[in-house]
């Protein structure tokens, strides 16, 4: 079985390194985000600003746990660790990638981006208090952890590969 969950805050890279390794692998790549729009027809921040953060998690929660490949890349939403459940999940089920990149990387890369409801208002502080918040909570979901920062894509799933692949 190679089913690996990608995990880490918003903008660490989950969805773009996920595609990359796909491609390597040759398997397929899920998003948890775009499958919940795409089931709901909607954006996550149309999700967010109707129905609320508790539905978009119990959504996110179902979607975790339809994905049943045996083989395959699960890139998850920043906040699939909020839940013990989902973190349980993801590492009885496969094998649990930790995307790491620093409070500066983050806001370099999303700064200009406003997809992400839990950042509207000050990007910085909102970034730096829900990082603080959530660290731990990354690091317990995790088997493995990947420092980003300054790391191209390639750099990023050679790391990958070289732990996983096989
Ligand atoms: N290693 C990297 N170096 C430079 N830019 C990167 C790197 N990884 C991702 N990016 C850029 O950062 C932005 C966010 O990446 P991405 O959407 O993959 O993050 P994410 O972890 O999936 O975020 P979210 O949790 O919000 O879904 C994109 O513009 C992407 O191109
Ligand atoms: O970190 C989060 O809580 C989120 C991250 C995004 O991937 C989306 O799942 C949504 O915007 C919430
Ligand atoms: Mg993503």
């Amino acid at each position: 079985m190679k089913r690996i969950y990608l995990i880490g805050f918003m903008g660490t890279g989950k969805t773009t390194v996920g595609e990359a390794l796909g491609k390597l692998w040759s398997i397929p790549v899920y998003d948890t985000d775009k499958e919940l729009e795409k089931i709901e027809g909607r954006s996550i921040s149309t999700i967010f600003s109707t129905d609320g953060e508790g539905y978009f998690r119990s959504r996110e929660t179902e979607i975790l746990k339809a994905i049943t490949d045996n083989e395959c890349i699960i890139t998850t939403g920043g906040g699939m660790v909020l839940k013990e459940e989902n973190r349980t999940y993801m590492k009885t089920n496969g094998k649990v990638v930790l995307l790491k990149a620093s409070i500066e990387e983050i806001l370099n890369r999303i700064g200009n981006d406003h997809t992400r409801p839990l950042l509207e208002g000050d990007k910085k502080e909102k970034v730096s208090n829900l990082y603080l918040e959530r660290l731990s909570l990354y690091e317990q979901a995790a088997h493995i952890v990947i420092n980003t920062d300054g790391k191209t894509i390639q750099t990023i799933i050679n790391e990958i590969d070289k732990k996983l692949g096989d």
